[in-house]
């Protein structure tokens, strides 16, 4: 196979009016990964990975099934220990951290099943990434709930949910939860989303509004790390891509790179 990805010109990612930044040159390293690696007894799931998160832009994770994709999320955010290498969330290692204590320092994640409360309402699901330790609460009486349900408006706004705010999370179609997972983000205040697939499966209305979600979100200042197999949303949306396959970065480079090098079309579509 001699095909690219996707065929990209160069400079055409990311749209003119996209919002989102294109250039990855000089921004702070917010996430730093040394030298990872990961085994599941005989099966090496990631190999000696080095990458970097750098700030206010979109980095997606691209590789075929297996590749470790979901693995190195697990890792940054403490839900599996690392076999070798560290993790560093602005300097300081996320080693031996649980997830609550990598959430709360500013890391915030989306799963591919979700993880809503089905039980409660939209509102609900947001109020409670709202912990109580958070300053909003602590603000207490009137002026720390209206600021409370302030937020909740705008996130509500934002993510297309606001004729939803009363109804249960198990009452929403399938594109709503994927919102709902990502309002309750939003709620977090997290300086870094990782996102595990958050547009598969999206109709177009809602593959619109995600993409300007995110676009808005990028320019308030979010850095994002996304996982996506949709090659048309990768084209849309990354600032940078990292390949993985077979637990190895095989590249980590422009998107116009990455799409268009035909060595890597052929391991993605398991043509190699
Ligand atoms: N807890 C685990 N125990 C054993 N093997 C695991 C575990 N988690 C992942 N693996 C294996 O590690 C490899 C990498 O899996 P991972 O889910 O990270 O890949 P991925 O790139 O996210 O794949 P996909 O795109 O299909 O979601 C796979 O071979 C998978 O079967």
């Amino acid at each position: 196979m001699n095909e690219p990805l996707i065929p990209v010109q160069k400079h055409s990612n990311p749209a003119p009016d996209s919002g989102l930044t294109s250039s990855t040159g000089e921004q702070e390293v917010l996430l730093e990964i040394n030298n990872l690696s990961k085994n599941f007894g005989g099966l090496q799931a990631i190999s000696d990975v080095s990458l970097s998160l750098r700030a206010g832009i979109v980095t997606t994770l691209v590789g075929p099934n297996g590749a470790g994709k979901t693995t190195l999320f697990n890792m940054i955010t403490g839900h599996i220990q690392p076999s070798e290498g560290d993790v560093r969330w602005q300097g300081e290692s996320l080693i031996g951290k649980s997830p609550w204590k990598v959430a709360r320092g500013g890391i915030a994640r989306t799963f591919q099943d979700l993880r809503l409360f089905t039980h409660m309402t939209v509102e609900e699901n947001i109020l409670t990434m709202m912990e109580p330790g958070a300053w909003l609460w602590q603000l207490g009486g009137k002026s720390g709930k209206a600021r409370r349900y302030d937020k909740v408006d705008r996130i509500l706004e934002r993510t297309g949910l606001t004729d939803k705010r009363h109804t249960r999370a198990l009452d929403l179609a399938y594109a709503e939860r994927k919102f709902l997972s990502l309002a309750r983000i939003m709620a977090t205040d997290s300086r870094l989303w990782l996102l595990d697939e958050p547009a598969s499966g999206l109709d177009p209305n809602s593959y619109n509004l995600f993409l300007q979600l995110l676009r808005e979100e990028v320019k308030d200042g979010i850095t994002v790390c996304i996982i996506e197999h949709n090659l048309d949303i990768v084209v849309n949306i990354s600032d940078r891509i990292a390949f993985l396959d077979q637990g190895k970065l095989l590249a980590d480079d422009e998107p116009e790179t990455i799409l268009n090098d035909p060595t890597l079309a052929a391991i993605y579509f398991g043509e190699r």
